[in-house]
Formats: structure tokens, C-alpha cells, sequence
């Protein structure tokens, strides 16, 4: 094997699109011979059907057609042995989950509701999207397990997950790297897993998918306070609660129930969010179809129950073009940001990211004298 050091540099610029690393650090680089202007480059793909082999080629020929010592790009692409695999596994993989180690830096979120039809999925899509196109690195978890939305809502409704050997790399949409039980499931059949199968399936996305650095990690969470909610409290200890209710009485009960599922689990509720809060009607005026003060009052009830402070985040108004970018795959953040709607979105999203972290099992990186 040689390696050209300036061949190499160039080569470091190359991302693999899905591992998210410089193609050096992965192994994928067999050789990179320089001689007479021309550069002799093989590149090992992890697996032969690699979906992403065209974008790599492209990537590569540029980076090195960018040197000025190079007249002429000679690429090969070939695939990597069963042990080189292994190896790479072993780099990226950590044995754990790395998202509930106490010096993990990702924020953990599940978003949960009281019923179904409140909005949750929605609302995560567009959290999700709103985050990353905040610049933030951000992964998202579809656990709704009966009721899986999320690939729909991102427009990537039949994506599939990169399997290199055990280990998972999620799709990424609108940059944001998702992974679904909607993805293992054939044909959309409705999925009648019951609690030890589904925290086993948690427990499989949270250690063999490779999200890589995140800094935040959504949960789309099964309405209720079913069997998943335990399981994500059990496999993130440190993972935080955002509850989403609609206006109503009865649905902000309902809502509650969910969001005091959090005195058991130890985690904290970090808010509120009250969705469908009013329509405008076509002469300017707003219709509170569902009501009025159920997001205010749920989030008093959250803490007295909780005994923590627990903000209402933001009112969501009804708006249609939050309904069809669902249905386009596109959401509303990303479509019309400008829209009342997405701005409170964009909001909520800041404030949940921009809050100060606990330093709770941090390590500080001094030492007493
Ligand atoms: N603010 C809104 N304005 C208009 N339509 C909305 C709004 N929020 C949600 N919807 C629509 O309401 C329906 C239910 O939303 P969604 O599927 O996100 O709810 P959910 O709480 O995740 O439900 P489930 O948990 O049952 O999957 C969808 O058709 C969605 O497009």
C-alpha cells in the first residue's frame, strides 16, 4: 500500500456521506500514487452496493483534480474485505449506548402527548429540521412505534437504512439523521410489539444505528404513557420530556398523565407545547377551534406535580400549510419559515437548544488543589 502524503490531504476533505468522517480515518483509502501528473487512486467502498458510490467518486475525482500537481485523476473503486469491514465496525462502534454516558455532550429529547392526533409528529419533523437548519448536527428517533410518521413527514417515506454488516447508518433528511421502526417493518404492517420487544428495539437503535456526534437527539414518542416511555427513561437516564397538548381540557388531562409519567422515571419536563391553538379565518380574525388555556394550564399542573418549573414553549396556530408540507415531506420550517406558525416553531427550537446544560455528571476537566 502507498500513500502519497499531498494525495492524502486532499483525500482527508472527503466526507463518507453517510459515516459522516474524512474517508482517511475510515480506512477506505487503499492507495494513492502520484507519478507523472497523474494521480492512481483507489477508494474501498464498505459494502458493493453502495448507494452513495457515485457521490463519493465525484467527491474524490474533485478533491484531487483540485491539486495543482495533478493533471489526471485515475479512480478505483473496489470494495472492502469482510475483516476491513470488521475493523471499521469496531472504529465507529462503541459498545454501549453513547447517548446516556454522563460525559455525553447530545442533548436527548423525547416528545411526548397525552393522545394520539395532537400533533407530536409534526411537531418533531419540524423541530428536527428547524434545529438543523440551525447548524446544529441532529438525529431523530421515530418510536411511535403503532403510529410511525416520521419518514412520511420527511420526505423519505421508503428509505432504507445502510446495513454495513450489524451496524445501521440512518437516512438523513433536510440533515437530519433518521432512523424508524417504519424502516424494519415490510409493507407498512401495523406493528403489535409488546414491551419487552419494543424496549429491545429501542435498545437496538440506540446501540448499533451510527448516529456519530450529535447535538441533539429527538424522540418521537407513542402517544400515552406506554411501555416506551419507561424504556427511554431506563436506556437515557438523562434524556428530558417536552409534552405536546392541543388547547382543550380534556386533552390538556390526558397530557398531563403522560407528562407526570416523569416523577417516576426521574426525568425532567422541560415544557409544553400547546398545538392547534387558533385558526385565522380569512378576514384576520382567529377561531380557538379546540378551546383556549390548555398548554398554560397543563404546564401549571406539571409543576406542581413535578414540584420544577415547567415553561409553556410556544402556541402552535392551525395553519394548513403546516398540514400539506406533512404531506410533502418538506416541512413548514424549511418551506415557509416566515409563516407564524414555523416562526413559533423556529422559536420553541431555539429555546430548547439554547438553554444552559446542567452540568450534572459533566466532567469539568479540573482538578482541586
Ligand atoms: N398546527 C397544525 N395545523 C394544521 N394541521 C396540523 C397542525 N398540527 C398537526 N396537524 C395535522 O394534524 C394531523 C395529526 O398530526 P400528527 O400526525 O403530527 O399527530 P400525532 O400527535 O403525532 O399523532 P399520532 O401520535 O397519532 O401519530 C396531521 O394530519 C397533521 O398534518
Amino acid at each position: 500500500m502507498s500513500l502519497a502524503p499531498r494525495l492524502l490531504e486532499a483525500l482527508a476533505t472527503v466526507q463518507d456521506p453517510e459515516l459522516r468522517r474524512p474517508i482517511t480515518e475510515l480506512g477506505m483509502v487503499e492507495s494513492a500514487v502520484l507519478a507523472d501528473g497523474t494521480a492512481h487512486v483507489k477508494v474501498l467502498l464498505t459494502i458493493a452496493a453502495c448507494p452513495m458510490r457515485s457521490t463519493i467518486e465525484a467527491d474524490v475525482s474533485a478533491a484531487l483534480a483540485a491539486l495543482p500537481e495533478v493533471t489526471e485523476v485515475k479512480l478505483e473503486l473496489g470494495v472492502m474485505s469482510p475483516a476491513q469491514r470488521a475493523e471499521l465496525r469496531e472504529s465507529l462502534k462503541s459498545r454501549s449506548i453513547p447517548f446516556s454516558d454522563p460525559s455525553s455532550l447530545t442533548r436527548v429529547i423525547g416528545i411526548a402527548s397525552g393522545k394520539g392526533g395532537v400533533g407530536k409528529s409534526s411537531l418533531t419533523a419540524n423541530l428536527a429540521c428547524a434545529m438543523a437548519a440551525d447548524g446544529l448536527r441532529v438525529g431523530l428517533i421515530d418510536a411511535d412505534v403503532h403510529g410511525f410518521s416520521i419518514p412520511g413527514l420527511l420526505g423519505i417515506p421508503n428509505a432504507q437504512p445502510t446495513r454495513v454488516d450489524e451496524m445501521i447508518l440512518p437516512p438523513v433528511a433536510h440533515g437530519v439523521k433518521v432512523i424508524s421502526i417504519g424502516m424494519f417493518v415490510p409493507d407498512n404492517k401495523p406493528v403489535i410489539w409488546r414491551g419487552p420487544m419494543l424496549h429491545r428495539a429501542l435498545e437496538q437503535f440506540l446501540t448499533d444505528v451510527h448516529f456519530g456526534d450529535l447535538d441533539v437527539l429527538l424522540l418521537d414518542l407513542p402517544p400515552g404513557t406506554g411501555d416506551i416511555a419507561i424504556s427511554v427513561s431506563q436506556l437515557l437516564p438523562g434524556s428530558e420530556l417536552v409534552v405536546v397538548t392541543t388547547p382543550q381540557a380534556a386533552a390538556a388531562q390526558v397530557a398531563e398523565r403522560a407528562g407526570s409519567i416523569a416523577v417516576q422515571t426521574g426525568q425532567k419536563v422541560v415544557g409544553v407545547i400547546e398545538n392547534m391553538s387558533w385558526l385565522v379565518l380569512p378576514d384576520g380574525s382567529t377561531m380557538e377551534v379546540f378551546g383556549a388555556g390548555g398548554g398554560a394550564e397543563l404546564a401549571k399542573r406539571l409543576e406542581l406535580v413535578l414540584g420544577t418549573e415547567v415553561p409553556l414553549l410556544g402556541q402552535v396556530p392551525l395553519d394548513p400549510m403546516l398540514r400539506a408540507g406533512g404531506d410533502a415531506g418538506v416541512p413548514l420550517v424549511l418551506s415557509h419559515p416566515e409563516s407564524p406558525a414555523a416562526a413559533q416553531i423556529l422559536a420553541m427550537s431555539r429555546a430548547l437548544t439554547r438553554r444552559p446544560r446542567g452540568l450534572a455528571g459533566l466532567k469539568l476537566g479540573v482538578t482541586p488543589v
